[in-house]
């Protein structure tokens, strides 16, 4: 007797992380999305999944099934609960919103959508809390992962780990997980230890439904690998402070109906990231200084989004303006001929699986 098709739909949303001050610790989760329709059929002996790509980023996704970050880390949650290899007969079809390489958590996404297809492909029944550990093993900042899972606006650390789980945490994914397609002779290894448990904790803050997101998104791709190698390994103590300071207002200021332009404006300044990541992103200083509560009646605050280069425009009103001279601004300044800009809803769920 063969069993019936699985089929589920994975659908996890973008990311905008930092919102000036909180660099590394703050992440929200907006309404553009990566899905996955996956179909698990048992009756069929493919071995490797298949992969297909509509959207964003689809002729730069590899369909290899173990080179694709998705897929790989499903590998990975896998082979770290004792499953190890993919079922037979998935075929996986992707369709992609999130632009790659914009500072809107592209592989933020990935990785949660990997996590939840792993949970599901090897049905382990992991709640979103032990899927996050998961995450934390494979991006190292929580911002994004934690925001994509849990949804919303969400602030997380990350819980120092002992020299032991240091260790677990430091191996590289291409070390557990192998880059190429297993054959029948293929040496699995031991399969990779299991993530500490409760290495992120997180906490959802509220947002006031009277602020607009904005994402003004420059058409170029800045790697979040070469932008966090631009900064330096040390600040002074002024600088953390004023980004301290800032955060500590600005989670709570978010909340606030009707929200204050000149309160949240100045609670989004930042020190610790934008500053070092301007060479990357022609124009950045005046961009972010082009528009303020001042001169766009409705603006509250402006900031890098992410990684950049996109530009997150916080507003209750007047987003028509604020998008006109941020476009303006940029190839004014910077040189940049092309810009996509959207308003986006803050998404409250987070990542969902449904079944048909
Ligand atoms: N849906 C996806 N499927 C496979 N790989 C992806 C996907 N989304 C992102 N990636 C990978 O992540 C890279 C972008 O990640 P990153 O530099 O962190 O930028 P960001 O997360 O800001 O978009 C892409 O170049 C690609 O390698
Ligand atoms: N805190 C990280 C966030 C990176 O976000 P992404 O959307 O650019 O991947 C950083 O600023 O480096």
């Amino acid at each position: 007797m063969t069993s019936a098709a699985r089929k589920f739909t994975i659908k996890v949303p973008c990311t905008s992380s930092n919102i000036g001050p909180g660099f590394d610790v703050v992440g929200l989760s907006l309404s553009l999305y990566l899905t996955l329709r996956v179909t698990v059929d048992p009756s069929s002996t493919n071995t490797s999944p298949k992969l297909s790509y509509t959207g964003l980023g689809a002729e730069e996704a590899p369909l290899d099934a173990y080179k694709n970050l998705t897929t790989r880390t499903a590998l990975y949650v896998l082979r770290s609960n004792n499953v190890q290899a993919f079922p037979t007969g998935v075929d996986i079809q992707v369709h992609n919103e999130v632009p790659f390489g914009r500072g809107l958590g592209s592989s933020g996404a990935a990785v949660v959508a990997g996590l939840l297809l792993g949970n599901e492909l090897g049905q382990l029944n992991l709640q979103k809390d032990r899927l996050l550990d998961h995450a934390l093993m494979i991006e190292r900042h929580p911002d994004n992962v934690t925001a994509a899972l849990m949804g919303g606006f969400v602030g997380s650390y990350l819980l120092e780990l002992s020299p032991e789980e240091e260790e677990r945490r430091d191996v590289p994914l291409s070390e557990v997980i192998p880059e190429y397609p297993p054959n029948a002779s293929f040496d699995w290894g031991t399969n990779p230890p299991s993530p500490p448990h409760n290495i992120g904790h997180y906490i959802r803050f509220g947002w006031s439904p009277q602020i607009k997101v904005i994402a003004i998104i420059p058409d170029f791709q800045v790697s979040t690998a070469s932008a966090r190698s631009v900064l330096p390994q040390t600040y002074s103590k002024s600088d953390l402070i004023f980004n301290l300071q800032r955060l500590a207002v600005l989670t709570t200021a978010l909340t606030r109906t009707p929200p204050d332009p000149f309160l949240i404006y100045q609670a989004m300044q930042d020190k610790v990231h934008q500053p070092y990541r301007k060479n990357l992103i022609p124009g950045l200083p005046d961009v972010l200084a082009s528009v303020t509560p001042q001169s766009h009646k409705g603006l509250l605050g402006i900031c890098l989004s992410g990684a950049g280069p996109t530009i997150l425009a916080l507003a209750t009103e007047g987003e028509e303006r604020i998008v006109e001279d941020v476009v303006r601004t940029f190839r004014e300044k910077g040189g940049i001929e092309r810009c996509d800009a959207k308003v986006l809803k803050v998404t409250e769920e987070g990542a969902v699986v449904s079944y048909d």
